[in-house]
């Protein structure tokens, strides 16, 4: 590969990425800068088609936003895409902490647990919110997606692992993300989509058009703390 082809190539994957600006940090010998893109570019690839979240209708929602806010418009310096490997760095982990025990995640079982979830497409939906001015993983929430035979094969969602960092919390971020899980399930076309909180989180997500159902448990077995 001649000098010109590398730089070829850098300019046609730099156009396909975000913020081109995080990846200009490669060497400026062709080759070596060549190299460190292609790492930097999967380190970014996203657990799902972003995009999706894009199509998703936020003209009318159950969560009463003021001021609006969506998935394409977060709020300011901030971004709401798929999880992908690189906000381990961006502290995705850390975060969680702020939800429950996390325990120790090496950057190792993190991309083991990533690549696990990106071999079954259209099942896993991580969200995350990052800080763009400070490069941080602010908030998560995950779909997860699941199969059935009854109901004709439907297909139903699990809302999991919502947690926005103690400095960002009441700008609406929570709500936001729930409320777009809410929507990416129904645009998948998920027959019901449900969640398991504590008693205290229910007015939480009561506004947000979820309810208990009377007659229906949630019931546990542990096998771990
Ligand atoms: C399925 C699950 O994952 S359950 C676990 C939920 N996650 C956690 O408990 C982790 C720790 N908590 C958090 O991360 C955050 O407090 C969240 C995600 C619950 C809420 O995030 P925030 O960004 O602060 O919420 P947001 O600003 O959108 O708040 C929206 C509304 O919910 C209300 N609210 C926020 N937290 C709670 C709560 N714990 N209980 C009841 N209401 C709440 C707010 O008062 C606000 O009401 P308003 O719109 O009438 O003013």
């Amino acid at each position: 590969m001649t000098s010109c082809e590398i730089r070829e190539s850098f300019a046609i994957d730099v156009g396909t990425i975000p913020n081109p600006n995080l990846f200009m940090t490669g060497l400026m010998i062709n080759g070596f800068r060549y190299r460190s893109l292609i790492k930097t570019i999967e380190e970014e690839e996203p657990l799902f088609d972003g995009a999706i979240l894009r199509k998703l209708d936020f003209s009318s929602t159950n969560a009463k936003f003021n001021p609006k806010i969506s998935p394409e418009h977060p709020g300011e310096n901030l971004i709401m895409r798929p999880l992908c490997p690189a906000d381990y760095a961006r502290g995705f982990v850390e975060l969680l902490r702020q939800l429950t025990k996390v325990g120790d995640v090496s950057q190792e079982d993190f991309i083991a647990r990533y690549k696990s979830m990106k071999a079954c497409p259209d099942t896993y939906y991580l969200v995350v919110i990052v800080d763009v001015n400070v490069d941080r993983v602010v908030g998560a929430a995950t779909m997860a997606i699941e199969n059935k035979f009854i109901h004709r094969c439907a297909t139903r969602g699990r809302i999991e692992d919502v947690v926005v960092c103690n400095e960002m919390r009441g700008k609406q971020l929570g709500k936001l993300l729930v409320e777009t899980m809410l929507k990416l399930s129904e645009y998948i076309g998920c027959y019901k989509t449900t969640l398991d909180c504590k008693d205290a989180m229910i007015p939480f997500y009561q506004q947000l058009g979820l309810h208990p159902e009377p007659g229906n448990n949630f019931m546990v077995k542990r096998f771990h703390e």
